[in-house]
């Protein structure tokens, strides 16, 4: 009797047993403790962004797919994949969606902390891709204006956002925000590896924020030290994961532990991503998800007259349906002691431990939304303001 194929899956991919159990054994572990002997006798390797899957973890292995259930694939050396003839699958795009929440809801944050609003202010998407191409009309929703860089897509005509060079959106923006893979040079004509250094923040204005959530080493440790002694900054990746510089943590303004795609909605699209890539290459029905039911939130009882009022009630609604400032709470905490081992050890705990968050667009508002208001919760939030129009009261 041929024994069934085994699978390993990071213990940080949802609905595994569910979605892979089809394919043969599923076994899970950290993704962090990942080597090569547990590979032994797996034939397909699942894991997330914490394993560096190269030559070395698989030469020697029956390994024969490879999928990540993430956007970024810079842990994974595709080129080896390819010569050894195993099959990559990835999750593009999966928790897009989830990243805009996060980098909305920082907007929101800071803008209302500062009792500033957003209107009007001028955002520096860099890479527009799945994450930064929807950002666009979100934020043009919340009344920013939007410069975009993207020197890959405009090279090969494929955006119409009508881009700009780096240096141009740095000197204009109030905001940058972003959103590229990160790429070594000699991977791409335009690698990202410290795009943001010391001398590309000092072309930036000098209040304009910072916002990366895209990967740690795209700004440089210094830079990103630099730029929180004088202006917003809010950081969800670091260049040292998962130990982050605690005085970097302490500096910035919003500091969380590398989460902001991990609305469960995402993770649950990126397992069912692979899963379908697994059915495409083995043979076999691909997963479906559980459908979910919309969450209700509250219209906020504020006002609404001036720009700054507006900015804060969107704030006080988009906190109900995803509380960034509750993430770099815990995160905060979690640095704030301990040595290098310990602060790596809670940064992957709290990644592991993340609370249960759902996209926004799976929010519906209960409550009068002033008609002012109306296309910012809408388009810019992505909530629902009809679902429930039978019970709203006049
Ligand atoms: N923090 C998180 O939880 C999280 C979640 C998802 C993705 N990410 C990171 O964000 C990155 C972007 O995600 P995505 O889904 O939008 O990827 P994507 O591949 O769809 O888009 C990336 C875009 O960046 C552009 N780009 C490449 N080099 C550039 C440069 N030098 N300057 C400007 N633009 C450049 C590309 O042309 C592309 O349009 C991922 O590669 C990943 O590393 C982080
Ligand atoms: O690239 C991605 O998709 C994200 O950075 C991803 O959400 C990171 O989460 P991890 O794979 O580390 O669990």
């Amino acid at each position: 009797m041929t024994r069934p194929p085994r699978l390993l899956v990071d213990a940080n991919i949802p609905h595994a047993q569910a979605a892979f159990g089809g394919y043969g054994l599923v076994r899970t572990m950290a993704g962090r403790d990942i080597t090569r002997d547990d590979l032994a006798e797996v034939e397909a390797l699942l894991v997330r962004s914490v394993t560096p899957v190269d030559a070395a973890l698989i030469d020697g292995t029956p390994v024969r797919f490879v999928g990540t259930a993430t956007a970024g694939i810079d842990h994974v050396d595709v080129a080896a994949l390819d010569e050894r003839g195993i099959a990559f699958a990835s999750a593009p795009g999966s928790n897009a969606a989830s990243v805009v929440d996060y980098v909305v809801a920082a907007l929101l944050a800071v803008a209302a902390d500062r009792g500033e609003t957003l209107d009007g202010k001028t955002l520096g998407v860099v890479g527009v891709g799945e994450v930064g191409g929807r950002l666009v009309p979100r934020a043009r929703a919340l009344g920013l204006r939007v410069l975009v860089s993207d020197p890959p897509r405009a090279s090969s005509g494929q955006t119409d956002h009508d881009p700009l060079d780096l240096d141009a959106v740095l000197a204009e923006a109030d905001v940058v925000t972003l959103h590229t893979p990160l790429t070594r040079p000699g991977e791409s004509p335009w690698p990202t590896l410290g795009l943001i250094d010391a001398e590309a923040a000092s072309r930036m204005k000098p209040d304009a924020w910072l916002i990366n959530a895209a990967r740690g080493r795209v700004v440089t440790s210094e830079a990103a030290a630099t730029l929180a002694t004088s202006r917003p900054v809010v950081l969800d990746v670091w260049p040292n994961e998962p130990e982050p510089d605690p005085a970097l943590v302490r500096a910035a303004t919003l500091a969380t532990p590398h989460v902001a795609g991990y609305a469960a909605d995402a993770k649950t699209r990126g397992t069912a991503m692979l899963a379908a890539a697994l059915a495409a290459w083995a043979g076999g029905d691909a997963w479906t998800p559980p459908a979910v039911d919309p969450i209700v939130v509250d219209a906020p009882d504020l006002p609404t007259e001036t720009a700054v009022e507006q900015t804060r009630w969107l704030d006080a609604l988009a906190r109900q349906a995803y509380d960034v400032r509750a993430d770099d709470a815990r995160f905060r905490a979690a640095m704030a002691g301990g040595d290098g081992e310990a602060r790596a050890a809670a940064f992957a705990t709290l990644r592991k431990t993340y609370p249960e968050r759902r996209e926004l667009d799976r929010f519906v508002v209960r409550g009068p939304v002033p008609d002012s208001l109306r296309a910012a919760v809408t388009a810019g939030l992505g909530m629902d303001v009809d679902g429930l129009a039978s019970d709203r009261r006049p």
